[in-house]
Order: C-alpha cells, then sequence, then structure tokens
C-alpha cells in the first residue's frame, strides 16, 4: 500500500505488538522514496475512521499443509478480532485474506453481521495475477495485456478459465499463433500446475508467500478508495454458484466504494462449469463443517 500509495494512512494492527511496531518503523522507512502514507502501529481503536480492514490474522500454513487445514483455528481468531475491529470501525470494508480465504470470508459475514458485499475476500485475485503472469510469459508480452481470470476455490480445486483468456481481443490460442509461440496441451498444463501449486513452491522455498498477495490486497484497496469499479476476482458469499446454494468463491466482482457493486459470470465451456460446480461443493461442505463444529449453524 506504500509502494503504491493505496492509502492515505496505514495502521497495523497485531497481537505481537512488538512485531507490529518494527513493521511499522521498517515500512515508514520506505516512505521517502515512495508515496505521502503515514504508517504506524496502534491497537484496535487506532482503526477509528478506517475505510477498509484487511484482515490477515491467524496462522499460515507449513510446508505440506494445504489452506483448508488451517479453517478452525483461525476460525477462532476472527471469532476474536472481528467484534473489535467493528467497535473501532463500524463503517469499514472488510477485505479478508487469511486462509483458507473464501471461507474466513463466509465465517467474516457470519460475524460481522455486515451486508455480503462489504466483506469480500481476495479469493483467487492472487492466482488471476499468477495465471496472467504464466500465460504472459508463456505468449512473450506483458501481463498487463493478458486477459484471464481463474475462478472458484482460491486453492487446489480453482478453475482456470482457458476458454475465455483473452490477448488483444484473441483467443489465447489464436494469438500464441500469431505470434509464434507454443501453447501446446504440455504447455497448458505446466501453466495449470504452475498457478495451482505456486503457493505450495514458494513455501517450500521461503516458508511464505507475501509479495502478490500484497500487490493484490493494495490493487483492491486503492479501487475500494477511488470507487474505482475495477473487475477482480473476489470472493464473496454468493446466492447460486452452479445450483450450489449460499457459497463464498471467487467470480469476477466489480469493485467499487463499499465493497463489491456487482458481479460477472463469465462464459464458461462445459468442462470449466462442472470443475467450477465441484469447487462450489467443497467449498460449502467445508463452511457448513466449520459452522457445524463451531455451534454457528440453525
Ligand atoms: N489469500 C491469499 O492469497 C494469501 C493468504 N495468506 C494467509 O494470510 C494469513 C497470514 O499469513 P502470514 O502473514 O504469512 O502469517 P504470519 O504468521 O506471518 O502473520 C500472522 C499474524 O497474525 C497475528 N495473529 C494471530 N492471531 C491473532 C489474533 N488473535 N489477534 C491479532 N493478531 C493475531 C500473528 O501474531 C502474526 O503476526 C495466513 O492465513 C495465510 O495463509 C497468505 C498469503 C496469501
Ligand atoms: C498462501 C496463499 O494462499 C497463496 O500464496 O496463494
Amino acid at each position: 500500500m506504500v509502494t503504491t500509495g493505496a492509502a492515505s494512512e496505514v495502521v497495523l494492527v497485531d497481537m505481537n505488538e512488538a512485531l507490529a511496531q518494527a513493521q511499522a518503523q521498517d515500512i515508514a522507512h520506505a516512505v521517502p522514496f515512495t508515496h505521502a502514507v503515514t504508517v504506524r502501529a496502534g491497537s484496535y481503536a487506532a482503526l477509528e475512521g478506517a475505510g477498509v480492514v484487511v484482515l490477515s490474522a491467524g496462522v499460515a500454513q507449513k510446508p505440506g499443509e494445504t489452506r483448508l487445514d488451517l479453517l478452525e483455528r483461525n476460525a477462532k481468531v476472527f471469532g476474536a478480532i472481528i467484534p473489535e475491529v467493528l467497535k473501532a470501525a463500524p463503517d469499514a470494508v472488510l477485505l479478508v485474506a487469511s486462509n483458507p480465504v473464501d471461507v474466513m470470508t463466509q465465517i467474516a459475514t457470519r460475524i460481522s453481521g455486515l451486508p455480503r458485499n462489504r466483506v469480500i475476500g481476495s479469493g483467487t485475485v492472487l492466482d488471476t495475477a499468477r495465471f496472467r503472469a504464466l500465460l504472459a510469459e508463456q505468449l512473450a508480452v506483458t501481463p498487463r495485456s493478458v486477459h484471464a481470470h481463474v475462478v472458484g476455490e482460491h486453492g487446489d480445486s480453482e478453475v482456470l478459465l482457458w476458454s475465455s483468456a483473452t490477448v488483444a481481443g484473441l483467443s489465447v490460442e489464436q494469438a500464441a499463433a500469431q505470434l509464434r509461440r507454443s501453447l501446446t496441451a504440455d504447455d497448458r498444463a505446466a501453466i495449470d500446475e504452475g498457478v495451482r501449486r505456486a503457493a505450495y513452491r514458494i513455501i517450500n522455498g521461503k516458508g511464505h508467500t507475501a509479495f502478490g498477495i500484497g500487490g493484490g490486497l493494495a490493487r483492491l484497496v486503492s479501487a475500494i478508495g477511488a470507487d474505482e469499479r475495477m473487475v477482480a476476482t473476489c470472493a464473496m458469499l454468493t446466492d447460486d454458484v452452479c445450483g450450489v446454494p449460499q457459497v463464498v468463491l471467487s467470480l469476477p466482482r466489480v469493485i467499487g466504494a463499499g465493497g463489491v457493486v456487482d458481479t460477472i459470470l463469465p462464459n464458461l465451456s462445459a468442462e470449466e462449469e462442472t470443475a467450477l460446480r465441484r469447487s462450489a461443493e467443497i467449498l460449502k461442505e467445508a463452511a457448513d463443517g466449520v459452522e457445524r463444529r463451531m455451534g454457528w449453524s440453525g
């Protein structure tokens, strides 16, 4: 947020106050080289007046763990922090990043009691970025010129929408042919694996992921602040996805003041529709399970 000037003031709140202080100081020392952003650590009360609160507290995956493995532990963390956040910043948009982000968004929606469009999960924003980056590398164009989306779970069952991916208005197959680049079934499988398994590989190498999600969250904060109506694949509680009712997952959403302004359902091939339904079923089952175990259902 500091490097892009996405906010005028950033407050870091963490149960580890010394860590929040140290991070705030370190980040503040980048301000002279970037944008005029005030950065400080504080208690929940310091969130007063916040337009957006990013929820990223909790535990992260260790090598070998899936995102869904974190569910119970992070549900308890949200149970503790969301009432505190709302006391200080009742009008904020909640932007959820903690994993498993889709189910955590559903939990945040339930605990907060806020309208569903004000509780957004970063969802597959990061996976969409990874898909665009890898397609761009394959086609030797900049990722900004690749229009492609990942929908469904931010996790193992996510769905890469190859059928609607375009460059300069052409399908990626047509673009590859004109650009004299290979895009064989093996290339596509390698890109799929590269997107779907990115977090596992990065966590094996450095213990966590940070820059991609940081870029994505900053972009969303700035879209909300400027009422941009940017289309991004964010997670939100949705009435019906391929016949699965009341499920939180990512679809292209219009992001502006107040959170999600609208949702767009892309054209799906039969195979993509089946995969999206499966992803919705997996998330629904995980969310129903945690609601039961936490005594929230009914
Ligand atoms: N949605 C996405 O694309 C991504 C999500 N994540 C998720 O974000 C979360 C955070 O990841 P990291 O920053 O790498 O982990 P981290 O362990 O570095 O940071 C988590 C912080 O939460 C704090 N915390 C824990 N319980 C708390 C509580 N009750 N109140 C206040 N603070 C509390 C901890 O003190 C710690 O500083 C994880 O769930 C991770 O899986 C991470 C990267 C990408
Ligand atoms: C950790 C995580 O969810 C990611 O980097 O995709």
